[in-house]
């Protein structure tokens, strides 16, 4: 026995996602010879045959000192202009640090909705395969020029599960400035180091903290164990640990947490949906409709819709309530809150009759909806 993880060593196409406290200097900028050091740690990835995609935090505080700025600004036009300078500099850092290794890097900025709307989605999902099928080394980060709060992730966790998922990953990192996953704030003394999370239930006792001491990231612990949560419920372990450990931990050793892959890989698209998209509004549903929802995986009708909450927007998505009041389902709406009112109970036929041409759609497609 080696004792090294066979979900490390395994792994053919892994995603790292590094945070900004693990990229930055004490001052809040960031620091080249971080930025030198992991790159090494994925080119030795790379040069093992495995592909890589990083998902790197790191642009609002790389545009930090440009900006003259002393620590990350509160407000979100000041971030996304911080944001919209740091973001080329911290591109340029990998391009020129992976080009010592004969590497290319692809800049993908995303946003939610393009791990969200099925169109954006797929577009996504092709891009980065062809940058991986031409051998390029894909550096993710979230569109933050032009994420609004509503529509934004914030912290690069749950992006980085998403992309895992995305690109079919085999095993997701996330390196962050603590070694793993404790039992309580690592700040506390006595507090101790999970090394293995196999259900839910070895998390019963732990106390999932915000962020560090160094108060660039943002998300803390609680977006990192929801990361894991997305990324090894649809079938992809997750190692969490230090970025001074990455060498270690994507050479196999035993370090950091390890979350152990719970579910099946499957269409997760929608996984995301359930776990990590604020719903807009609520549908309410005659008890037909939830059944032909939720045992029947079947589109919604305007004819099962007994009304609506909310001030959704089409595209938005939505929990679908049957009539005892329970959320059932979660979904992407395809018409405004304003226009339900006059779908209500109608049948398709009648609506194409009554509105004409395009009211004739489903209300919500089978595809976009997930039971919860
Ligand atoms: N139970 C816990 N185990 C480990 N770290 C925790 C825990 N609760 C809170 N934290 C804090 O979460 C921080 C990491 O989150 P964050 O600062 O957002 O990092 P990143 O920039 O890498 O995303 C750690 O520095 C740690 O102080
Ligand atoms: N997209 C932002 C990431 C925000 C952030 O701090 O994320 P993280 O360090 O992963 O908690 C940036 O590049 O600055």
């Amino acid at each position: 026995m080696s004792g090294l993880r066979p979900e490390v060593t395994a792994a053919s196409r892994i995603v790292v996602k590094v945070g900004s406290s693990s990229l930055t200097t004490a001052a809040g900028g960031i620091d080249p010879e971080r930025v030198r050091r992991l790159v090494d740690v994925l080119a030795s990835v790379r040069a093992r045959g495995a592909e890589v995609v990083l998902v790197s935090s790191g642009a609002i505080a790389a545009g930090l000192a440009p900006l003259g700025l002393a620590r990350r600004p509160r407000g979100l036009a000041a971030q996304q202009a911080a944001a919209s300078v740091g973001q080329g500099l911290l591109v340029h850092r990998y391009t020129e640090e992976l080009a010592r290794h004969g590497l290319i890097a692809g800049q993908v900025l995303l946003t939610v909705d393009d791990v969200t709307r099925r169109a954006h989605y797929r577009n996504a999902h092709q891009t980065l395969a062809e940058l991986l099928h031409l051998g390029v080394l894909p550096v993710v980060n979230e569109n933050d020029t032009v994420a609004t709060h509503e529509i934004r992730f914030g912290d690069n966790d749950r992006l980085a599960a998403l992309v895992a998922q995305m690109v079919h990953a085999d095993l997701l990192v996330l390196l962050s400035d603590v070694d793993g996953l404790y039992d309580g704030h690592p700040s506390q003394p006595g507090t101790q180091m999970l090394t293995d999370v196999r259900s839910e239930a070895d998390l019963a006792g732990v106390q999932i903290g915000s962020v560090g001491a160094a108060g660039v990231g943002t998300g803390g612990m609680v977006t990192k164990v929801e990361a894991a949560r997305i990324a090894t419920g649809a079938g992809i372990p997750v190692v969490l640990t230090s970025s001074d450990n990455a060498a270690a931990a994507l050479g196999g050793d035993a370090v950091g947490t390890l979350f152990h892959a719970t579910g099946k890989r499957r269409p997760t698209r929608l996984l995301w949906l359930a776990h990590a998209t604020e719903p807009k509004g609520r549908l309410l549903l005659d008890a037909g409709a939830a059944r032909a929802v939720v045992s029947r995986g079947a589109s919604l009708l305007a004819a099962g819709l007994t009304g609506a909450e909310g001030a959704f927007e089409a595209g938005d998505p939505v929990d679908l309530v049957d009539p005892a009041g329970t959320s059932v389902a979660r979904g992407l709406v395809n018409f405004d809150a304003s226009e339900v009112p006059g779908l209500l109970g109608k049948s398709s036929a009648a609506l194409l009759a009554e509105f004409g041409e395009g009211y004739d759609r489903v209300v919500i497609h089978r595809d976009d909806l997930v039971l919860l």
